[in-house]
């Protein structure tokens, strides 16, 4: 029998009333259009999976995010937590997931970090006998035993998210929405919590996640899988390495040779291809001359390349495969599926 997957979302949509002041709805003015912030989304993640959720601001990530946690509910299509439905199974679907967010304020700043986490994992349902032993082990867990007795409003922003982590995990949940979670924290706190999350979190408990983040470095290093989402629509899911096979065809890769002239340029481009022959600017701390070289599917290997260019009395410095960085998937992902800019003919016959 296949495997439940722990996230399944079917033909997803959310569209939120734009809100109207008092002041039209009393002149009478037309209803807004609502706002279309998720369209037809469909994923799947599998346990144990960690997903990174890919978006510029307003693309719809925390929308999604919330519709998972049931916090919101969704305009049309489904969402199944660990098999349960979030309409209308929301409390078992609930008890399946943690969130942790940016900005975190619905802590009691009066109180100190282990008295927040007793009163939440009171609110959790956590059975009485076991919230100090889980208190303890997440306090332990998250590096956090010399903070835990002191007040919350001394922390630094990096504590309190870790108090925030400390949390969302006391009920045990399986899935894990992690919305921003390094958002404020300066690189070092920021490095300092990833860490953990890595280390402490994802190793030990396997629980399957989804972050987002602006910062594509972060989903790099945690996540097995990325989703692009633009303007409500899911644009590609995939490992980075199968939505970099997606934009480029090719493999590129850095050769620095100890000379370039216009013959073997002209040589290489009739052999790969005008477009996948790039002198890159020279540099004066390197010997010779750099070239970034496509090497399509069904062309010359890379073995073929060097042995030509020996053959033709070359000497190879430096060759190395050049990876697409996440940053150009995203962005070129997000721009082949922009609408194309409207012509200047299309422009004037609208204008007329
Ligand atoms: N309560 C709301 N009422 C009306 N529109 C909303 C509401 N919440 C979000 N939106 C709109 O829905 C769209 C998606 O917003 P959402 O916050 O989900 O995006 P996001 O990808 O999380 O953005 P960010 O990276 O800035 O957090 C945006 O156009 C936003 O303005």
């Amino acid at each position: 029998m296949p495997e439940t997957a722990a996230i399944e979302v079917q033909g997803l949509g959310k569209r939120y009333q734009r809100p109207r002041p008092l002041r039209e709805l009393l002149r009478g003015a037309p209803v807004p259009a609502p706002v279309q912030a998720l369209q037809d989304i469909s994923l799947r993640v599998g346990q144990g999976e960690v997903l990174g959720l890919l978006g510029a601001n307003g693309a719809g990530k925390t929308t999604l995010i919330n519709i998972l946690c049931t916090l919101l509910a969704p305009s049309e299509g489904s969402a199944r937590i660990g098999g349960h439905d979030v309409q209308q199974a929301p409390q078992q679907a609930r008890a399946q997931v943690g969130l942790v967010t940016s900005n975190e304020r619905s802590f009691y700043w009066r109180l100190s970090g282990r008295q927040n986490l007793r009163f939440f994992a009171e609110l959790y349902r956590v059975p009485p006998r076991e919230i100090e032993p889980r208190i303890d082990e997440f306090v332990q867990a998250l590096g956090l035993a010399e903070f835990a007795d002191r007040r919350f409003d001394g922390y630094s922003t990096g504590i309190r998210q870790r108090f925030a982590f400390a949390r969302a995990l006391l009920h045990h949940p399986r899935i894990l929405f992690m919305d921003e979670p390094t958002k404020g924290l300066d690189p070092n706190a920021s490095a300092q919590l990833l860490a953990v999350i890595r280390e402490r979190i994802v190793a030990v408990w396997r629980p399957t996640i989804v972050l987002t983040s602006h910062n594509l470095s972060e989903i790099e290093r945690l996540c097995e899988r990325v989703a692009i989402v633009d303007h409500g629509r899911l644009l590609r899911i995939g490992t980075i390495g199968e939505l970099a096979r997606s934009i480029r065809s090719h493999q590129a890769y850095l050769l620095r040779l100890a000379r370039v002239d216009a013959a073997l340029l002209a040589w290489l481009r009739s052999w790969l291809g005008t477009e996948r022959v790039r002198p890159l600017p020279p540099d004066d701390e390197q010997p010779g001359q750099a070239l970034e070289l496509g090497l399509a599917q069904g062309g010359p290997t890379l073995t073929e390349l060097l042995s030509a260019l020996i053959h033709r009395g070359q000497q190879i410095l430096r060759c190395e495969p050049v990876d697409v960085s996440l940053e150009e998937v995203f962005r070129q992902t997000v721009r082949e599926a922009a609408p194309p800019l409207p012509t200047d003919a299309a422009r004037l016959k609208v204008a007329a």
